[in-house]
């Protein structure tokens, strides 16, 4: 028998879920849904709670409250005493470092869950060859997983994921043990598999590229619990963690504004471009903060003395850690960077115009 193919109701998400576990002092409290084709990516520091919630999810650890839906099947409801094994539930997961059967072919190790779910040997087979040659890996059928390059066996570990046809994908950093040109090329694959798959998809990563590359949506989680969600364009336009502003890659404080003036919490004050009144987050990229030697003249209009604590190659800039009144980062052109003793300890003026910083409310809208 197989898992028939997804049929929510229309409108209503895949997978429903508010997940929450408690170890030790941690606890987990996620809500969580994906629609049928939508692909979700979960973001969070060290610890956040990412791992923890995939395992929930696979059946790998049982939740402490809340519940999960998953195409309309209750698969763990602590209150109700359900809870689903992870073999009997419509789940496929792409481990980080694959977990492919080291003794069984490509070909065997897709076919494994197909034949679990009560496909003949031959049929699941024929479907396993099938997958290995969606994923141009044809020839490797009868190769054992040390046989392959990392790349392929990113792929087969996907097809072997995909291959049970799951109600819900699962992918753990499925990009992070590849080299950066490997993983350029498997990660505009899995976006074309990614596309094709009518399940509900969950991205785990750090990766800020992955997640925009891949992800309809983002879900960024700290301690636990939300901090922010929605599409990459609303997240990058107004990001309200340090963790989310360091995560696409701009400078981020809060503040008290009266008009264009905004007093952050130690005192200091930037002009911001456009005026509010009230608490709000100014926001501005490492590439709007130039640096000189001495006091600028003319009209920058938030210049501060600073000091760099850390230089960084970054594309063909160098970012530049600077602490003072205000921690920040600046990208400096090679160019520029020959004007300066770029050493750490070393003092240099900071400054930002204000047209190029962003205010916008901090209370949640
Ligand atoms: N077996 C365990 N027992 C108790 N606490 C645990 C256990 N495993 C993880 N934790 C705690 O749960 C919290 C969340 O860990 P989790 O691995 O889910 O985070 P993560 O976001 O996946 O982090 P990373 O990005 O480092 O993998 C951490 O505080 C961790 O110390």
């Amino acid at each position: 028998m197989t898992t028939p193919p997804p049929t929510p109701a229309a409108g209503s998400p895949l997978l429903d879920a508010h997940l929450v576990v408690t170890r030790g002092d941690f606890r987990l409290d996620l809500p969580l849904t994906i629609g049928p084709g939508e692909v979700v990516a979960l973001l969070g520091p060290n610890g956040a709670g990412k791992t923890t919630a995939l395992r929930t999810l696979a059946g790998l650890l049982p939740l402490s409250a809340g519940q999960l839906t998953l195409d309309g099947r209750d698969l763990d409801h602590p209150e109700r005493r359900i809870w689903t094994p992870p073999e009997r539930r419509s789940v496929g997961v792409v481990f980080q470092d694959y977990l492919l059967f080291p003794h069984l072919t490509a070909l065997d190790n897709i076919a494994f869950g197909p034949r679990r779910q009560g496909l003949n040997r031959q049929r699941a087979r024929q479907r396993a060859a099938d997958w290995l040659a969606r994923m141009g890996l044809a020839e490797y059928a009868r190769h054992k997983p040390r046989q392959l390059s990392g790349g392929q066996a990113q792929r087969v570990a996907l097809a072997r994921a995909l291959a049970v046809e799951p109600a819900l994908l699962l992918l753990d950093e499925p990009l992070a043990a590849l080299d950066a040109g490997t993983r350029l090329d498997t990660r505009a694959q899995l976006q074309r598999h990614l596309a094709a798959h009518t399940g509900a998809t969950l991205l785990v990563t750090h990766d800020p590229l992955d997640a925009l590359v891949l992800a309809d949506r983002l879900v960024i989680i700290e301690h636990g619990c939300v901090v922010q969600e929605g599409s990459a364009a609303t997240i990058t336009a107004q990001p309200r963690t340090d963790y989310v502003a360091r995560l696409v890659g701009l400078n981020l404080y809060r503040g008290h504004a009266s008009g264009h003036h905004v007093r952050l919490g130690d005192g200091f004050r930037l002009t911001a471009g456009d005026p509010h009144d009230g608490d709000v987050f100014v926001a501005f990229p490492p590439s709007a903060v130039a640096l000189h030697p001495r006091q600028p003249d003319g009209s920058p209009r938030n210049t501060w003395p600073a000091t760099i604590t850390g230089v960084q190659r970054h594309g063909d800039n160098l970012r530049i850690q600077l602490t003072g009144p205000i921690e920040v980062a600046a990208d400096v052109t090679p160019s520029a960077a020959a004007q300066l003793a770029l050493t750490p300890g070393q003092p240099v003026w900071a400054a930002v115009k204000a047209a190029e910083t962003r205010a916008y409310p901090a209370a949640p809208v």
